[in-house]
């Protein structure tokens, strides 16, 4: 799987960055995080000790059998109960703390990615796919919470088999020694496979956040998918990529046995066998007691099967990893336009826009200048219309008056002020938009419009609908402005749609107003509807206006005529019709005078 599609490299250092990104959220999780991990170690302690009680009891048997069944039995009777005790509280609070704690980190790592992912600019959600970034907020965030507390498991199992060499030493030297050198021939073996674990680990991951994105579109455009017949090529798509996770998952489940069958063999055979030769050797010749050799053989037992809890857990551990290295890729991602820190906020007084020897390329492809020394005025309450082929760059103008884009060159003020020297909330507050296509989240009507103004009451939202000439068909719903929408609207004719975005835009209220392609895809009935709305939106306010459709522009102050980034010809419907020969062509096509 790894071989034909891009995946994700991450050098060492940066993935303990990530970890150390994803843990610098954990917030409340943190404190019960820590709390359970610590504890484990003394759980740990407790049950690694348990041959000891073994030794203790055999090596007294031994020297006194008498002696024992009098009183010597009682130290090793209440060393256990002790030692259980420990255990039971130990493992309890450390398990229902750790999985507390990881709950908790994973919903603050959520909140903080999904508002993290907010602030980026436009850049990165062009880049972006929808599915993908969703995934890593989920499912990549789901599966590293499942590891934290089963990464419990594995840190308690460690500490086992640290603790059970460290209680061999104290019984063997030699015997301590034999062990380590078996453990070295376990991890060497675990050394050598791991990375391509962790790489099939990570390409997995990676395959179900392409899958995710790839699902999510499919999902989005499946209108088109109908209309053209297509569900068979989606399908396809789809498929192709639960298959790659399949297959991926399959080699990932070879690749675990092939490494877990001859470490088990050697731990669970090989190892206890010489060691219980060895230890049996050196009790023959005096240097050991019988309760040595068993204690030796329980701590290493003891040890041994917590690495094999390791091991089984290994896969899972590495999924959760590399979860958490594409979560903590996404933290990584910087916001290509940002606030001056102590960024005042624009101050609107009158709403005049200027553009000035503005040049601008899209981040990726700095080699296209999409707008190239642009100049444009327009003078408060004015409105100016952007005309030109497709491809001038009219809608990258609309999206430099929003701040979604800085210019490379040049500058673009509101009022005077440099937009890249207030903040972008301010700018984005100070204009309202309509787009081609308006968007409508799932929920209310009311909700839909609450968007723009949270605090607009339902009398605010009736007149603003009113305004736009929606009130009409609103008022015979029979849950009125409370009446659901549908994900994306989809409930809505194109013209209901395009009213309700206006009537937004009004309750907003915003000084300046941007109108991209607002009425290229209405129908002749409600074209009379919206157009009339929109005169309303735009009286009185500065506006900015891009359509293809002359009608729509033709009584805008100003009419700028775009060519490549550039102004070619300004000025009003008629002087155009006498100097521009661009605009005289787009009337003639649309038989306009
Ligand atoms: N996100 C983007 N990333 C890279 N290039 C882009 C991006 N958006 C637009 N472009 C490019 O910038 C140029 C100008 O696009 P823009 O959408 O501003 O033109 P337009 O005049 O509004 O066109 P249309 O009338 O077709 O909407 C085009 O060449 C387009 O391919």
């Amino acid at each position: 799987m790894g071989n034909r599609r891009p995946t994700t490299r991450h050098p060492p250092g940066e993935r303990a960055h990530a970890l150390r990104t994803l843990f610098r959220h954990a917030g409340d999780g943190r404190r019960l995080l820590v709390g359970g991990y610590a504890l484990i170690l003394v759980d740990a302690v407790a049950q690694s000790l348990t041959p000891a009680v073994f030794r203790v009891v055999l090596d007294r048997i031994q020297q006194d059998p008498r002696q024992f069944l009098h009183d010597g039995w009682q130290g090793p009777v209440m060393a256990a109960a002790a030692i259980s005790a420990t255990f039971l509280v130990a493992a309890y609070l450390a398990h229902t703390w750790c999985r507390r704690g990881a709950t908790r980190w994973a919903n603050n790592l959520r909140r903080a990615l999904y508002e993290h992912v907010q602030r980026l600019s436009m850049d990165f959600f062009h880049r972006s796919r929808v599915g993908d970034v969703a995934a890593a907020i989920n499912q990549d965030i789901e599966r590293l919470e499942v590891t934290v507390w089963q990464g419990l498991t594995v840190w308690w199992a460690l500490a086992v088999l640290v603790i059970s060499v460290g209680l061999i030493a104290w019984v063997d030297a030699w015997m301590a020694l034999m062990a380590l050198a078996l453990l070295a021939v376990a991890a060497g073996w675990t050394l050598l496979v791991l990375p391509r674990l962790r790489r099939r680990s990570r390409d997995i991951r990676d395959e179900l956040g392409r899958t995710s994105g790839t699902l999510a579109e499919m999902l989005s455009v499946n209108t088109l998918l109908k209309a053209f017949n297509a569900e068979e090529d989606a399908l396809r798509q789809v498929r192709g990529g639960t298959d790659r996770v399949r297959a991926g998952s399959e080699a990932l489940a070879r690749l675990q046995h092939r490494y877990a069958d001859p470490l088990g063999f050697h731990l669970s055979f090989v190892a206890p066998f010489l060691l219980l030769f060895v230890g049996a050797w050196r009790s023959a010749s005096g240097t050991l007691s019988i309760g040595d050799v068993v204690a030796v053989w329980g701590f290493w037992l003891r040890g041994s099967s917590s690495l094999t809890v390791v091991m089984t857990s290994l896969p899972e551990v590495l999924a959760g990893l590399a979860a958490g290295e594409r979560a903590a890729k996404l933290f990584q991602e910087r916001p290509a336009v940002s606030d001056l820190p102590k960024a005042p906020a624009l101050a609107v007084a009158r709403g005049g826009i200027t553009f000035e020897q503005v040049s601008f390329a899209y981040p990726g492809r700095q080699s296209h200048l999409v707008l190239d020394g642009f100049d444009l005025t327009i003078a408060p309450g004015r409105s100016v219309a952007l005309v030109g082929p497709s491809g001038a760059g009219k809608s990258t103008v609309t999206q430099l008056l929003l701040r979604l884009f800085d210019p490379a060159e040049g500058r673009v003020t509101i009022d005077g002020q440099n937009l890249r020297e207030v903040t972008q909330a301010s700018v984005r507050a100070a204009v309202g938009v309509v787009f081609q296509e308006s968007v409508l989240v799932s929920g209310s009507l009311a909700r839909n419009l609450r968007l723009a103004q949270p605090t607009a009451t339902d009398q605010d939202i009736e007149a603003a609908l009113e305004a736009a000439n929606a009130w009409g068909f609103v008022r015979t719903w029979e849950d009125g402005i409370h009446t659901e929408l549908g994900e994306r609207g989809v409930l809505l004719s194109g013209g209901q749609r395009q009213r309700l975005a206006i009537a937004r835009v009004m309750l907003k209220d915003p000084p300046i107003v941007v109108l991209d392609e607002a009425t290229s895809a209405l129908d002749a009935g409600s074209e009379r509807l919206v157009l009339d709305a929109l005169d309303r939106l735009l009286s009185g306010r500065t506006s900015l206006v891009i359509a293809h459709r002359i009608a729509t522009i033709r009584h805008c102050d100003q009419i700028v005529v775009m060519e490549r980034g550039r102004v070619a010809d300004a000025g009003t419907h008629a002087s155009l019709l006498q100097s521009s020969t661009t605009y005289r062509s787009y009337c003639r096509e649309q038989s306009v005078a």
